[in-house]
């Protein structure tokens, strides 16, 4: 995988493709990222986003960085449009993974490669993944988060909340009717919907990290999170409803890592939210991991 990240982005052309911007921090996602098409048409696509401290003004890579050095991700289409993605995603191991944890109808929506760049690579600040990709009538999203590198304290590894599980889908993140159906061109396509927010911490309401970036580690297990340090070829699975974060990367490591993110689909009476950001282009439809569906797509495919 990483071999193959490789070959994408010496293939990538970033004057070509005026590459997005990427951040978590929620003021700054609303006004660069959620104005931009390159975000919202990168469903089945493979599309680069770099730091937003990469950039300058129009997007354009400073000239200081390498623009493999000024990477934050590459998402959100890899688990279809790159054959190397492809096969690991399709493949029956993550099918019968899923399966065990009891998904009957289950199918991809996204996947992205996360660079979380030695020095420069930026935090993830703490979320729920189904405020990202709702389901409804009840939430069924869950991650398959695959290091690609040791990823520890050091250089940035994943933080999780224990029983948050067990916690409501506090917000949503839609394309704004405003924009969309009311044809308000000056608004910002993306907005954070508040589904319920009676137990959100105080922090997560103000796009923070919860120790205020400050002090990172004694702040975060204070408020009940965990560090999830792992090696490479370890898979961490996250139920959508977990609350988790990641730090800054500060040391000289790299931390990359493949995501696979997975929801219920229509065969068990689960319907992909019409208002998440990801939509598939019309006519497509999410790569099933229903072991019917692959065998037929396995014999279509034999010649
Ligand atoms: O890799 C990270 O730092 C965070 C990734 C994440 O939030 C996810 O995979 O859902
Ligand atoms: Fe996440």
């Amino acid at each position: 995988m990483k071999a193959r990240m490789e070959e994408l982005v010496d293939a990538w052309d970033p004057q070509a493709e005026k590459p997005g911007k990427f951040s978590t921090d929620v003021k700054y996602q609303m006004q660069m990222q959620g104005a931009s098409d390159y975000f919202l048409d990168s469903a089945d696509r493979i599309h680069f986003f770099i730091e937003k401290d990469a950039g300058d003004e129009d997007g354009k890579i400073k000239n200081s960085l390498s623009k493999a050095r000024s990477l934050n991700k590459v998402g959100h289409g890899l688990h279809v449009a790159d054959p190397v993605f492809r096969e690991y995603s399709q493949s029956s191991k993550v099918a019968d993974l899923v399966e065990e944890l009891g998904y009957r109808d289950p199918v991809l929506p996204q996947s992205m490669y996360i660079f979380k760049q030695p020095v420069t690579g930026s935090e993830v600040t703490s979320h729920q993944d189904s405020s990202f990709l709702h389901t409804t009538p009840r939430p069924t999203c869950m991650g398959l988060w695959l290091a690609l590198d040791d990823a520890t304290l050091e250089n940035g590894c994943l933080w999780a909340r224990p029983g948050s599980h067990l916690e409501a889908v506090r917000r949503v993140f839609v394309r704004n009717p405003e924009y969309f159906e009311g044809g308000n061109r000056k608004a910002t396509q993306l907005v954070f919907e508040n589904l319920d927010d009676s137990k959100a911490p105080a922090w997560e309401w103000e796009g923070k990290m919860p120790d205020g970036f400050e002090a990172p580690s004694s702040g975060l297990r204070e408020k009940g999170f965990k560090a999830l340090e792992c090696e490479a070829g370890d898979l961490v699975v996250i139920h959508g409803q977990v609350d988790h974060l990641s730090l800054a990367n500060t040391s000289a490591k790299p931390r990359e890592t493949f995501q696979l993110h997975l929801v219920e689909g229509p065969g068990e009476g689960i319907t992909w939210s019409p208002r998440n950001w990801l939509q598939y282009p019309t006519g497509k439809t999410f790569p099933s991991l229903r072991p019917s569906a692959r065998k037929r797509k396995a014999e279509d495919s034999d010649p």
